[in-house]
């Protein structure tokens, strides 16, 4: 479990980065981080992208219906705007944040706020996400989720998507999607490029 830094001195910010596959619980992780900032009565924000529309239009909302309120956002800049007199600044679903995230999340950290992103490292491909692999590299703290694989109960590393659309953005959920370990993934793959 993710413990906070002790604070002494001189305040300093840092960036923490919760990835994982779909499901793994990337959003519960963020959400709980963000309700124990809000019990030491600091100061948070919290954004989302405004495409992702899933289960809310504006609040963070994890697969099993936990949920904090965030403002939707379509630039990333727009963080620096709307996070001036603030402690910690929460994001999720950064995977699909433009690729001004990373200077904006070193920025904040330069003003002395936590940052703590959550995002897909991979997307259905197997492949890296976005600026996922950027913020990763400039990350203090880095947690690493698993779901559990969906065919064999193993640890799951990957998001399988079960449609035919191709193409990196494709919001979804049970439907579209499932966690899975790299050999079910690879094995369906597989029969995928049979067809
Ligand atoms: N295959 C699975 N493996 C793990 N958790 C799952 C699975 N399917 C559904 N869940 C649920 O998803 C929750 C995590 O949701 P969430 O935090 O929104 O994940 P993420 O943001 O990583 O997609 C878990 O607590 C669990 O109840
Ligand atoms: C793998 C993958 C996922 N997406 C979408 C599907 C969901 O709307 C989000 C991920 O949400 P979660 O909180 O991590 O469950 O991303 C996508 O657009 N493309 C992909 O390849
Ligand atoms: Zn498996």
């Amino acid at each position: 479990m993710f413990i906070e830094p002790s604070l002494s001195g001189e305040r300093r910010g840092w960036i923490e980065v919760i990835c994982g596959s779909m499901f793994s619980g990337k959003t519960e992780e963020l959400i709980r981080r963000l309700k124990r900032v809000k019990i030491a009565n600091l100061k948070v924000e919290i954004f989302k992208p405004a495409i992702d529309v899933r289960y809310d239009e504006s609040n963070v909302v994890s697969h099993d219906a936990n949920a904090i309120q965030s403002t939707p956002i379509d630039n990333s800049q727009t963080i620096l705007l709307l996070a001036q007199d603030v402690d910690v600044v929460g994001i999720d679903e950064a995977q699909f944040f433009d690729d001004e995230i990373m200077n904006v999340c070193q920025t904040l950290a330069l003003r002395g706020i936590r940052v703590i992103v959550a995002g897909l490292d991979m997307d259905y491909k197997g492949h890296p996400f976005g600026q996922m692999p950027n913020l990763l590299s400039i990350a203090d703290y880095i947690t690493k989720l698993h779901a559990i694989c969906v065919k064999c109960g193993h640890i799951a590393n990957v998001s399988y998507r079960k449609t035919e659309e191709s193409g990196q953005v494709l919001l979804g959920e049970k439907n579209t999607y499932e966690p899975r370990c790299w050999k079910c993934f690879a094995e369906d793959e597989a029969a995928k490029q049979r067809i």
